[in-house]
């Protein structure tokens, strides 16, 4: 692997301790980083590289999955990382990090490969970008990769925008656009899943499937980013980009080849398929949320609007469930469902596949409780594939619905971020976001803004530690399905 320098906007930030020094600390004791690395941390405050690496070593010891006690190991990883103090939009003091990152590639004779990760607010992405052209940071002899995390702006017109500011910087090949759901190792398989089993394969049309159903929900609320979380919502939050990301996943079609960018062509087939909403019906197919106060594991918990940093009077939406149709040859007709919401009963990331019951009748005057088959993909918490079919209870002579479970016990599962570190570094981007697909999401998202925007749809509260508003309910029962 290429000797690489990675320059981190934003070191001294919650991302880089909760998720990116775990998931580079156990990419290290994997060996899965270069034998010659640096580290670069920027952040606005004074420190010395001393007391940057003591940082990092504390995250190591909340944050990584690898309760190691062999401290020799942290020390060691830590020797290579610097710190270099710099306000990002202090355009003459980069020019103290292009010297640091260049001394650091004399000494340890390192090619002039360099990662740049801006772990930042948003505002700061094309300033930094900018900042990294003009200062000659990005002028190399090896290569340059941009990992950008989210969001990628805020609507259509900023997402593009801000990609245009990028794109006079770094090559659209040189973008590595962070969607944390592209990492999770279910959602990495669901392309060997769909794609090696020629069983599922040959199942995978509206031929065999009655619909699909996404769900991400959460038990958390919004937490300590109500000053974000307010202005965007579950629209902007989830649906935009982790939901839409894994419609893409679950509904593209095998590829000729499996690359990216064949599998890049699929999922931009899908989201030119997706069928657009109309600002004033979108109240027809999208239910949107708030939650009320609750109780979760018993213990009460209070209403969104009574949330530190939001007013009481806030419209956001903290749920959002919607119905989705892609019109091509694959799945016409098949209803997609998706739903996300916070503050709800349960944390659950899964895909279910629901499939046709044309033999049901067969049944219906012996056995009334013929569900079913469906296949269920759980990505979060617990990662496995199960299939739900009818069996006879040898007991009692009833048909019943069995679960038979594929999943394997895993019980060194890697993070979402360390797969993804590993493949920006390796220069895979397939499990990154392409600005196709990020500006045909907000194409199809758009009209959802606006219309909630202008309250052309209603705001329905839920009870915290629910399944959500009683309307996310009745868009599947019009159907005559229910989410699962
Ligand atoms: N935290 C999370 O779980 C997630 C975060 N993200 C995204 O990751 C990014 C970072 O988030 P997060 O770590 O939570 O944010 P934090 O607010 O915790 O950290 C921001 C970082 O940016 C630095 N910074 C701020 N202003 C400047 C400046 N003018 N010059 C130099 N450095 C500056 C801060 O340094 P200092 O304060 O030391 O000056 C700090 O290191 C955001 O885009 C967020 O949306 C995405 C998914 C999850
Ligand atoms: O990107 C985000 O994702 C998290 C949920 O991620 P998960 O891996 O725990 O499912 C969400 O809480 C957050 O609001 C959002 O910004």
């Amino acid at each position: 692997m290429d000797s690489m320098t990675f320059v981190l906007f934003g070191a001294t930030g919650d991302l880089a301790k909760r998720k990116i020094y775990p998931a580079l600390f156990n990419l290290y004791l994997n060996q899965k980083l270069p034998k010659s690395f640096s580290v670069i941390g920027v952040g606005r405050g004074e420190s010395s590289d001393d007391e940057f690496q003591s940082r990092v070593i504390d995250s190591l010891h909340t944050f990584s999955r690898h309760l190691l006690n062999d401290k020799s190991k942290k020390e060691e990883f830590v020797k290579a990382f610097r710190y270099c103090q710099l306000d990002v939009t202090d355009t003459a003091g980069y020019k103290k990090l292009l010297e640091l990152v260049q001394q650091n590639e004399k000494e340890k004779n390192m090619a002039e490969n360099r990662m740049f990760y801006l772990s930042v607010t948003p505002e700061f992405f094309d300033v930094i970008a900018m900042n990294i052209k003009d200062s000659g940071l990005g002028s190399t002899n090896g290569w340059k990769r941009l990992i950008i995390e989210k969001p990628f702006g805020h609507d259509l017109k900023s997402a593009q925008e801000l990609n245009e500011k990028l794109s006079k910087a770094f090559e659209e090949d040189e973008i590595y656009r962070i969607d944390h759901y592209l990492g999770k190792p279910m959602v990495q398989n669901l392309e060997a899943l769909t794609f090696a089993n020629p069983v599922l394969q040959s199942l995978w049309n509206n031929r065999f499937i009655a619909n699909v159903q996404i769900t991400a929900n959460e038990i958390v609320g919004v937490e300590e980013r109500a000053g974000y979380y307010d202005k965007a919502g579950a629209i902007r939050d989830m649906v935009q980009n982790h939901m839409l990301q894994l419609l893409m996943m679950t509904a593209m079609h095998v590829p000729k080849r499996i690359s990216e960018n064949e599998i890049r062509n699929e999922k931009r087939k899908v989201m030119e398929s997706l069928r657009p909403l109309q600002r004033d019906t979108v109240g027809v197919h999208v239910v949107r949320g708030q939650y009320e106060h609750g109780e979760i594991s018993g213990e009460p918990v209070v209403a969104y609007g009574e949330e530190p940093g939001v007013e009481a009077s806030s419209q956001n939406d903290t749920f959002v469930a919607a119905r989705l149709w892609i019109d091509n040859s694959f799945w016409d007709g098949v209803p997609f469902y998706i739903r996300t919401g916070k503050r709800m009963a349960e944390k659950a990331t899964k895909i279910v596949i629901e499939f046709k019951n044309p033999l049901k009748d067969l049944y219906n005057s012996e056995m009334e409780q013929v569900e079913p088959n469906l296949l269920t993909i759980n990505i979060n918490p617990n990662e496995g594939v199960s299939l739900q079919l009818n069996s006879k209870n040898p007991i009692n002579g009833e048909m019943e619905p069995i679960t038979v479970d594929f999943s394997a016990s895993k019980q060194d599962v890697p993070e979402a971020y360390e797969l993804l570190l590993f493949d920006a570094l390796v220069g895979d981007s397939t499990f990154f976001t392409h600005w196709n697909e990020v500006e045909l999401s907000w194409n199809w998202v758009e009209p959802i803004l606006e219309a909630f925007k202008e309250n052309r749809v209603p705001l329905h509260s839920y009870s915290s530690g629910s399944m959500g508003p009683e309307a996310a309910h009745q868009l599947l029962i019009e159907d005559g399905y229910k989410w699962w």
